[in-house]
């Protein structure tokens, strides 16, 4: 049994990534983020000893998810029920709890197409030393990851606009390292910009070189470099 659970979160596709609607059509909008889903999902699996389970309701997300080699688990919060975000995890995490006590249990955005295996372990070692640590995301705001390697216990999930600081809050460490591919979550056009700039997976690559899409000016020259920006894999 992997001694690593990640859970990641997945809303309805016609539902996701509202930011980029005004750049992106709803095709290549759900396109992008299957792409930068089972870019997510690969890094982490090839971080070593990992499980990763992907908390949806959407069929199409749980076809991607089973493809890339992680479980599914059908959301089993409704949309419309207060926090379903934060719900939909901590039923993945009791989940996990139930099955293996002793796991460490990693909350993780799923949209981290420039994410690197080997920051993902950094992170990780961070949370082994620390109980529960945060990976603060590049806005300095939100939190990409939520890492708990305390036994028989839940993380002090509080995911939203803001969430770092509630999860520090709440006693999660702050990963200190640069690790900039687990930092960099995508949802707007800036954001996507800069993963190019980065580097994004395969997945996501595939789906930026053949759909076209109006970004406007920051995105205007990551276009042209798209293809060297890739990272080999
Ligand atoms: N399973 C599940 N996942 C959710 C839910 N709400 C949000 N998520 C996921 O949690 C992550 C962060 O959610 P948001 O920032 O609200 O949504 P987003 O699609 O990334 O972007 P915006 O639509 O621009 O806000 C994304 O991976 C979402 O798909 C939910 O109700 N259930
Ligand atoms: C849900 C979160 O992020 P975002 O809305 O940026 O995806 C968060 O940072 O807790």
């Amino acid at each position: 049994m992997p001694a690593t659970h990640v859970l990641v979160p997945v809303k309805a596709l016609g539902l996701a990534k509202s930011r980029l609607s005004h750049v992106l059509d709803p095709a290549a909008r759900e396109s992008l983020v299957l792409a930068m889903l089972q870019d997510t999902v690969t890094a982490a699996l090839s971080a070593g000893d990992v499980t990763v389970t992907v908390v949806t309701a959407d069929e199409r997300v749980a076809a991607a998810a089973l493809d890339c080699g992680a479980d599914v688990l059908p959301d089993p919060v409704r949309p419309d029920s207060p926090d379903p975000l934060n719900s939909a995890l901590l039923a993945a995490a009791r989940r996990a709890r139930e099955h293996a006590p002793g796991a460490e249990l990693v909350a993780l955005q799923a949209d981290l197409p420039s994410l690197r295996p080997e920051d993902f372990v950094l992170a990780r070692e961070t949370a082994r030393r620390t109980g529960t640590a945060v990976v603060v995301d590049h806005t300095a705001s939100g939190t990409t990851a939520l890492l708990h390697c305390v036994s028989g216990t839940l993380p002090p999930l509080s995911f939203g606009p803001g969430s770092a600081g509630r999860h520090i809050d709440a006693g999660a460490y702050p990963v200190p390292d640069a690790l900039p591919g687990l930092r960099l979550d995508v949802d707007t056009p800036d954001d996507l910009a800069a993963a190019l700039q980065l580097g994004v997976g395969p997945a996501t690559a595939a789906v930026l070189d053949t759909v076209e899409f109006p970004l406007c000016h920051p995105c205007d020259s990551a276009a042209g470099s798209r293809r060297s920006a890739t990272m080999n894999s």
